[in-house]
């Protein structure tokens, strides 16, 4: 941590009692409760945190931040004890708020993208933009820190404590610029309050995470957050208003006082696409600046990956960079690991991709994208996560159906569920023509077995991810690899 103390007052927190004793560091959970620290004991999703607040005082807690319920649990426990009770009506925003001030430094610029689809996507083209700025950047999200300072992370959005280390450490790097991921989960728990950003993006808006929102209105309000919460009035967005959520974050934005800057296909849009001609490396991008025509050529497979570009080009552009420069940095884009990746090809010149579709919108939009840059048809490998929202899988499944020539159905990461279950679902959506193969290393097999020549095969759902979860282990997986050796194998190279 920063520095060995700091009182409780200078972490923006007041106790009961008036009492502001030093603290030694900050703790969210009890497991990690040493002498002197900060423990936030927090609502959660399976338990109150103050249920482990007799465990914190134990390990000799300084001091307690809890809400009143929590404060009511813990009564007995608090009763005799000499630290600093703090109750707060969010305790999840006042931790954020403390952490911030624990760690005390953050990258000059940070910037924050939400949204269902793309997030990943636009933090990593912003990075790649500054980077051919010459500035020193990181982008932070579902595939870790990674660019100029690295780091893993368990969560797209991680919890206060661990992002506000990584905000310092990567800033005492010398990392002047941050692109980050604000997910739902993330702005609904209050994860990015303190940090101070310049300028926030959204992508678009669909199903996922209905397990946890109530539903789709509370799932947009917890992505309005970060335009109506996070972002000071003055701070910039901006959004891709083609989709009606997109018009409504705009509006949401512009109330705020945000400086707002448009994207999209439509002909309101500040940056606006023009028209796009793919081939099977890439495609040409004509799209406008208020108004000013360009054309560019981007090294990138998917239509919608256009809009990720200029929402990043927008992002890099409202964080301060000139608008010619940040245009000519964007011909050397590079793929997103596990988005739309090209990751090996037949004989037959047959192309397999990997792609990180794992919600219906999303495999629409891959699917429908993939198609014009093959002439044959596409063969589509898909699966849905257990212990995650049921009712995408069979949307999922219809989208494959819709979309693709040939579907083959199999695991994702089963997780805690039954596979077989999560596939039956999946099936419901696809339909009687679809083959259901579980193993996911023997599908990627037959996928690539099926392809002809000027064909594709598009394997869903798991992108960049290294492992297959089942049950509560981690096999070793990666999709990339299994397309490559499926491709070796079936043309005779092992
Ligand atoms: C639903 C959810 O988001 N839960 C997150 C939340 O847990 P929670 O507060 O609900 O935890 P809980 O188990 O009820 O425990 C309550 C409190 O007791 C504390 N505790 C618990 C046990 C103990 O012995 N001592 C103790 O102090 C916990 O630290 C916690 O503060 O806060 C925890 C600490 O920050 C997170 O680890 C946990 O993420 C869970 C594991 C998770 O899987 N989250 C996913 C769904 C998530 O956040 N995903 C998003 C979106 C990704 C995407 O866009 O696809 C992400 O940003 O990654
Ligand atoms: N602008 C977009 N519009 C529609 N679909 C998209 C868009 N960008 C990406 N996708 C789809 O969503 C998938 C995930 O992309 P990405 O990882 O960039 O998004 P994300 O919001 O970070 O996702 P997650 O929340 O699951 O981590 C891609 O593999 C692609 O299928
Ligand atoms: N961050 C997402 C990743 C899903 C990836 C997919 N492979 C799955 O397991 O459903 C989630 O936890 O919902």
């Amino acid at each position: 941590m920063s520095q060995d103390t700091k009182t409780l007052s200078q972490l923006g927190l007041r106790a009961r009692d008036s009492r502001d004793p030093q603290i030694t560091g900050l703790s969210l959970d009890s497991r990690t409760v040493k002498p002197g620290h900060l423990f936030a004991a927090l609502p959660g999703s399976a338990v109150h945190g103050a249920e482990f607040i007799p465990y914190a005082l134990r390990m000799d807690a300084g001091a307690v931040l809890t809400d009143r319920a929590g404060a009511e649990m813990a009564a007995e426990a608090l009763a005799g004890w000499d630290g600093a009770l703090v109750v707060a009506e969010d305790p999840r925003a006042a931790f954020a708020g403390a952490a911030a001030l624990w760690f005390e430094a953050q990258p000059e610029i940070v910037v924050a993208v939400t949204g269902t689809s793309g997030k990943t996507s636009v933090a990593t083209f912003t990075r790649q933009i500054w980077h051919r700025l010459g500035l020193k950047a990181i982008s932070l999200g579902t595939m870790g820190v990674e660019g100029d300072f690295h780091a893993k992370l368990a969560h797209t959005t991680p919890d206060p404590l661990t992002l506000h280390r990584i905000l310092s450490e990567a800033a005492a790097e010398g990392v002047t610029h941050a692109a980050m991921e604000a997910s739902s989960h993330g702005l609904d728990q209050r994860r990015l309050d303190g940090v101070r950003i310049e300028a926030g993006a959204f992508t678009n808006f669909s199903q996922d995470h209905l397990d946890y929102h109530a539903g789709f209105d509370e799932y947009f309000a917890a992505k309005a957050l970060l335009f109506n919460h996070i972002l000071e009035e003055g701070a910039s967005a901006v959004i891709n208003t083609d989709s009606e959520r997109g018009r409504q974050m705009a509006d949401i934005a512009t109330d705020r006082g945000l400086a707002v800057t448009t994207v999209g296909q439509n002909e309101n849009a500040m940056l606006r696409i023009l028209g796009q001609r793919y081939d099977a490396t890439g495609q040409d991008l004509r799209f406008s600046i208020m108004g000013r025509p360009y054309m560019i050529r981007l090294g990138l497979i998917g239509g919608f990956q256009a809009e990720n570009v200029l929402l990043a080009a927008g992002l890099v552009m409202a964080a301060g960079s000139p608008a010619e420069e940040v245009l000519e940095s964007l011909p050397q884009l590079e793929t997103v690991r596990g988005r739309m990746q090209l990751v090996a090809q037949r004989e037959n010149g047959a192309a397999v991709f990997v792609d990180y579709a794992h919600k219906p919108g999303a495999v629409v939009a891959a699917l429908q994208s993939l198609r014009p840059h093959v002439m044959g048809r596409i063969v589509c490998v898909i699966g849905a996560g257990g212990d995650r929202d049921r009712g995408k899988r069979p949307l999922m499944g219809q989208a494959a159906r819709d979309y693709a020539d040939v579907v083959i159905v199999t695991d994702d990461n089963p997780r805690t569920e039954d596979p077989a279950l999560i596939r039956a679902a999946v099936l419901e959506g696809a339909g009687p023509e679809a083959t259901e193969v579980a193993d996911r290393a023997e599908a990627i097999l037959r996928g690539v077995d099926a392809l002809q020549p000027g064909d594709a095969l598009l394997i869903c759902g798991k992108g960049h991810e290294t492992g297959q979860i089942i049950g509560q282990d981690v096999y070793p997986f990666d999709d990339a690899e299994q397309a490559s050796v499926a491709v070796a194998a079936l043309d005779g190279k092992i």
